[in-house]
This record gives structure tokens, C-alpha cells and sequence, in this order.
């Protein structure tokens, strides 16, 4: 069935001000369904979908785009949509977009310039060209360019993966165990789930299968001191629960108050009651120091570029500035340092993000570790497997969508080294 004409509109109109690139995509496009009430879900999913194809596709839809009489602008949105919903499915094209449309459809997007190919700015293809080389950075940007597939974990204290399957399959929805992650599925197509009683209930939650991996990799168990030092909305912390079996206590910690209240719902559904939200000020936190020297496991999932994410948030590729990497290194390395302190002797410390780059995850690993002698790397091969995790990696884990079909993540595990017991006051000054 054919979408309305006026659909283009509606997409020309959101677009220009997502191309503005002031606020996140997902939060303009909220606002825009919230104002415009009588688009319905059909409408709106095509809407957003054309939308973050012009974001996918930015450089070769520009370059094309440009040229002609029409407005740029209603060139994208004829892309956007042609690529998210078909041409087939737009109605009142003139007979000049038609032709337009039928023209770029043609292009063999192999003879473009590796640059325009992958769709990335400038700054960001060379960072990876110098990690990865040409040839894996063109494979690992289609990948980026693609939407990601629908993962969810399975709620192990509410339900087991083989009864989550066969009540999906009664929706019907087909869902199939992912090979790395123990607890996940990942969903045929994408239907929406807010209503089944299985997510209700808070049997499965919607997670990445690389970000449930990062969680198992913590390595937390029954009845241990546990610190998810930035939460968020909680991703992380609920599968850290779980793996505890909702036993010891899990504290989440998050700057956040608004991302720290998203986790509240979540954690009604998830029937834990182990997990204690704290909104601290910042790493250095007297509500941190308190807990200095507790804490069996610690995870720092890491404010960061998040350009392991695209596959789901486009935008962010062109949002983000090579100059504020620098700087978030810094903000990385500060709260690894302030994190570290609460880590008990032989206890662990798991640094992750969702960054492609080196200098958010290697090189902050290798900062942290010349400049505190008291923790050393487990290597990931290791860790791996003790959590029988059939991931080959070396010294760190990292995740990439062309490889793994997961989000692009990277973790390291580190250990605090087992101390000679000191005297309580030198250890009270050294975790000061
Ligand atoms: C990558 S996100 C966390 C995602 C979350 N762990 C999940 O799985 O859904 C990083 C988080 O770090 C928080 N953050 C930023 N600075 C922080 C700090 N100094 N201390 C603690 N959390 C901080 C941000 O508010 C953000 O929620």
C-alpha cells in the first residue's frame, strides 16, 4: 500500500531541522510526532526510517542531490524514503523525480571514492583508516550503515530462553539464541514488544548482545559488593542483577538524575531488589569514597563517542567533533581513577565503551595501568573464558558490527593486585 504524498513533506520538514544537528535525531523526531498528533504508526516509522537513511547515506546522498533545479532538501527526503520504504511505495512523485530517483537507484556505488562510500566524515575515515586500513574500515562502515537487529535478553529470574522462545513464537514472533550471549535472542523483523505480557512482566528486556556480553564479563556473583559506576538508564545494571541473582547489593551510580529515573521503571518490571540507584555529583563523590576499598567487582561503562552505536543513532557520526575525543579521554581516564579507588584488594575493575577509537579504549586502559602499579590487565582470553564465552580476542575485547554483528564495544578487564595487610590508617590515606 502506498503512503500518503504528504509523507514527504513531513520528512523534508523534520529533516531540515535534524540536519541542523543541535539536538540528538531521536529527540527531534519524539518532538515532531508529539506536534503532529495525526500521523499514525505507519506514517511515523516511515517518516523515521527515511530519516536516519539520509543520516546513514549523508555524503552520497548530498553529492547527488545537489545537482538539478529541486531543492536539496526535498531530494534527500525523496532518498531517505526510496531507500528506507521502496519508490514503489511513495505516491505523487513528479514525473522528474521519478527520473531523478531511477538515475541515483543506477549509480554503482563500487566506482565512488572510498570516502564517499563509507559515508563518514573526513575526520572520522582517517582515524579508522589508521586503525584498520582502507579495505576493513569500507567493510566495517556498510555495516555501520545498516539499522541494527533487535536483541533481548531473557530475565533468567523471571524465565529461561527455551520457554521465552516457544511464548514469542505464540505472538508470533521468531526469535533465535545469539551465540555469545547466554541470556539473548535476537527477533526476526521488528515488532514492537511493549505490549506483550513477556516484556510487562519483565521476562525479557531489550538489550544488545555485545552490551549483555559486557555485563556477563564483569564477572559479579551471588551475594557480592557490586558497583555499576555509570548506569544510565540501566542496560547494564539489570543484567548485572540478574547475574547476581538478585543477592549482595548492586549499586548503580550515574551524574544523571534524569537517566538514573529510567532505570526505576525497569527495575519494577525486573523484579530485583538489589539494586540501589545513587545519583552522585561526580567520581570524586563523597558517597563513592565512603565505599573505597568494598567493592568485590566495578564496572565503568564509560561516557564516550558512542560511535560504536551507529547502526542505531546515525546522527552521531556527524554530531560528534574530533576535538571533543580529546577531551573525553581526559573525563574517561578521571573517572576510571575515581572508580578504581573502590575496587577491594583482588577485586576487579571492567573499563568499557562503545567506541571504535583507540584513544577512548587501548589507550586510556594503558594510561590508567603506567600510572596505578596496584591493578593489572586479566587478559581478555582469560576472562572470556571463565564466563565460557566463545569470543576469540587477545589482551581486550572488542566488538565490531562487520565482525560480530553486535554493536561495536570495547572492555578490559583489570585486577587490583592482592595487598599485604596494611596498618587501617596507611589504607584509609592510601584510598584518600
Ligand atoms: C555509556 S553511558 C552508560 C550506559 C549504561 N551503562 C547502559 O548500559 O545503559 C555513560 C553514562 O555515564 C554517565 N556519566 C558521565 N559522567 C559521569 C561521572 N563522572 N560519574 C558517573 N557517571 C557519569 C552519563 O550520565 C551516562 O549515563
Amino acid at each position: 500500500m502506498r503512503l500518503p504524498p504528504a509523507i514527504l513533506a513531513n520528512t523534508e520538514e523534520v529533516l531540515r531541522e535534524i540536519l541542523r544537528f543541535t539536538a540528538p535525531a531521536d529527540v527531534t523526531l519524539s518532538r515532531y510526532f508529539k506536534d503532529h498528533p495525526r500521523l499514525g504508526g505507519r506514517e511515523r516509522g516511515a517518516v523515521a526510517e527515511g530519516v536516519y537513511a539520509v543520516l546513514r547515506n549523508k555524503s552520497f546522498f548530498t553529492d547527488f542531490a545537489g545537482s538539478g533545479n529541486a531543492p536539496t532538501i526535498r531530494r534527500l527526503a525523496l532518498l531517505g524514503m526510496a531507500e528506507a520504504v521502496g519508490a514503489e511505495s511513495l505516491g505523487g512523485l513528479s514525473e522528474e523525480e521519478n527520473q531523478f530517483l531511477a538515475r541515483v537507484t543506477q549509480i554503482d556505488r563500487k566506482l565512488l571514492s572510498p570516502l564517499l562510500r563509507s559515508n563518514l566524515p573526513q575526520w572520522l575515515y582517517d582515524k579508522l583508516v589508521a586503525q584498520f586500513g582502507e579495505q576493513e574500515t569500507l567493510e566495517l562502515a556498510a555495516v555501520l550503515n545498516t539499522p541494527a537487529p533487535l536483541d533481548l535478553r531473557v530475565n533468567s529470574i523471571k524465565a529461561n530462553r527455551d520457554d521465552v522462545i516457544a511464548e514469542l513464537a505464540t505472538a508470533p514472533i521468531i526469535a533465535e539464541p545469539m551465540p555469545y550471549a547466554p541470556l539473548g535472542l535476537r527477533v526476526h523483523k521488528k515488532p514492537a514488544l511493549q505490549n506483550l505480557p513477556l516484556f510487562k512482566s519483565g521476562a525479557i528486556e531489550v538489550q544488545d548482545e555485545g552490551s549483555q556480553v559486557l555485563a556477563q564479563l564483569v564477572g559479579a556473583r551471588r551475594g557480592e559488593m557490586v558497583v555499576d559506576f555509570c548506569a544510565g538508564a540501566g542496560g547494564k545494571t539489570l543484567a548485572l542483577g540478574a547475574i547476581m541473582r538478585n543477592t549482595g547489593r548492586l549499586y548503580a551510580f550515574d551524574v544523571s538524575e534524569k537517566r538514573l529515573a529510567k532505570l526505576k521503571p525497569r527495575l519494577a518490571r525486573s523484579g530485583l531488589s538489589n539494586v540501589h540507584p545513587v545519583v552522585i555529583a561526580h567520581e570524586r563523590d563523597a558517597k563513592v569514597k565512603r565505599l573505597a576499598g568494598k567493592i568485590d567487582r566495578v564496572l565503568v561503562d564509560a561516557p564516550c563517542s558512542g560511535l560504536g552505536t551507529l547502526r542505531r543513532n546515525p546522527d552521531v557520526k556527524w554530531r560528534q567533533q574530533p576535538q571533543a575525543i580529546a577531551e573525553m579521554q581526559e573525563k574517561q581516564l578521571s573517572i576510571l581513577d575515581g572508580a578504581s579507588r573502590l575496587v577491594k584488594s583482588g577485586g576487579r575493575l571492567v573499563y568499557a565503551t562503545c567506541s571504535l577509537l583507540n584513544e577512548e579504549n587501548d589507550a586510556v586502559v594503558e594510561q590508567f595501568l603506567a600510572t596505578h602499579d596496584d591493578f593489572a590487565l586479566v587478559p581478555m582470553s582469560a576472562a572470556l573464558a571463565e564466563q565460557k564465552i566463545p569470543l576469540e580476542m587477545d589482551k581486550y575485547l572488542k566488538l565490531l558490527p562487520h565482525k560480530h554483528n553486535t554493536d561495536g564495544f570495547f572492555a578490559a578487564v583489570l585486577e587490583r593486585k592482592p595487598m599485604a595487610a596494611k596498618p587501617a590508617k596507611a589504607q584509609a590515606e592510601t584510598e584518600e
